[in-house]
């Protein structure tokens, strides 16, 4: 195990601008966000990015794939889902500010250029946490990446706003012990900072590169003061459940899955084929995953499944056979009045047979898909 070292490196800034673009393809408008643009601390141009988006091809193996199994499952729900991921150019983005870092002005910025918070005031009742704040906006707006800056903490996290549903449902508390069991790149971990003070947050990922990724975004966001509360593996997550038993109070796994959204843009046929043979070894590796998260939550602790793809086979069927094998778990039901506040936000689908929840992108509200499920474990 691995606690956070912090490393420096080079960086280069440019400054940039935003672009928002409708999804009915209408001419882009161009804004400037004062001090976002002023504080300069941006990776790639925004319309270079925009540009890249809108080339890529469309893996047409992929697609037809996806159309077969998905008119079967979601009727019409995938035609309008598939029109949103088809194209890039009206994907939405949610801005997660940064708790850690001195945001004030951006903030105040993206309000007055029509970004609004997700979720419920901080100070509201209904509020699900203390500190998280993520800002939508009803357009296909993007902001620059912010480059990594040693001794400098990055004021946001660009990311799918459905992606905190799995964050929401974990509902940690302050002085929980939680385990990411599959974490690069580490938005997920990166969010859980913002809803609570765990005791420990433990992230773990198997893949090399990406447990790398997942050290840069920690240490981009998170004070050194919080060192002593993460830790970092890079081990497989099947293995932790043996290692750690009944050591979390909650576990999130957020499992590799067939990313829809990035499979159909699969850099060619020769990767879009591969990925779909290798695809029904998935649901496997995802019960493996869960029994090791139940094998590591203490008894009474809460897990949470979540994946980013529509398919069955991957989401209520891995679930659905889980319960059946396994003894001493029930299925959690996600708060009405979680789901119900992000209805405004994210169009959920009715789920046959109704295990878990299902984010499905439509047009002007592109988030999604993202699969969550809770599972107790209750000896
Ligand atoms: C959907 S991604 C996680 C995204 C991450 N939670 C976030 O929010 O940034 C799934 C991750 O699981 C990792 N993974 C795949 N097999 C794994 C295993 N056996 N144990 C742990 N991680 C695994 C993949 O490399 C990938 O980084």
């Amino acid at each position: 195990m691995l606690s956070l070292k912090w490393f420096s490196k080079t960086n280069v800034f440019t400054g940039c601008c935003c672009i928002i673009k409708g999804c009915s393809g209408s001419v882009p408008v161009s804004f400037q966000l004062n001090r976002i643009s002023r504080g300069l601390h941006t990776g790639l141009c925004v319309q270079e990015e925009t540009r890249r988006r809108t080339e890529r091809k469309v893996c047409e193996s992929v697609l037809q794939h996806f159309n077969t199994q998905y008119t079967e499952e979601l009727g019409e729900l995938w035609l309008s889902s598939r029109e949103v991921l088809l194209n890039p150019q009206c994907w939405q983005y949610g801005v997660l500010l940064n708790r850690f870092s001195d945001h004030v002005d951006i903030e105040a910025d993206l309000k007055s250029s029509g970004y609004y918070s997700l979720l419920s005031p901080p100070d509201s009742p209904f509020s699900r946490s203390q500190h998280l704040q993520c800002l939508v906006h009803k357009e296909a707006a993007r902001l620059p990446k912010q480059r990594h800056r040693d001794g400098w903490l990055k004021q946001y996290y660009l990311l799918n706003a459905a992606s905190l549903l799995p964050v929401l449902a974990l509902a940690v508390r302050d002085g929980e012990k939680v385990l990411d069991l599959c974490s690069a790149p580490g938005g997920k971990a990166f969010a859980v900072l913002q809803t609570a003070n765990p005791a420990l947050l433990h992230c773990n990922e198997v893949d090399k590169s990406r447990y790398m990724w997942l050290m840069k975004t920690l240490q981009s966001y998170v004070p050194r003061a919080l060192g002593d509360t993460l830790s970092v593996t890079n081990e497989d997550g099947r293995d932790i459940g043996n290692q750690k038993p009944g050591m979390f109070d909650k576990v999130l796994v957020d499992a590799p899955c067939s990313n829809d959204r990035s499979w159909l843009f699969s850099a060619g046929a020769q990767q879009g084929e591969l990925r779909l043979r290798e695809r029904s070894k998935l649901p496997q590796l995802q019960k493996q995953l869960l029994c090791s998260a139940l094998a590591a939550v203490r008894p009474g602790g809460l897990v949470v499944y979540s994946t980013c793809t529509f398919s069955r086979a991957e989401n209520q069927a891995v679930m659905e056979a889980l319960l059946s094998s396994s003894q001493g778990v029930e299925l959690v039901e996600l708060e009405e009045e979680l789901i119900g506040s992000l209805s405004a936000h994210f169009k959920f689908a009715r789920l046959q047979p109704p295990v878990g929840h299902l984010v499905v992108p439509e047009q002007g509200r592109t988030w999604g898909p993202m699969y969550v499920c809770g599972l107790r474990r209750r000896s």
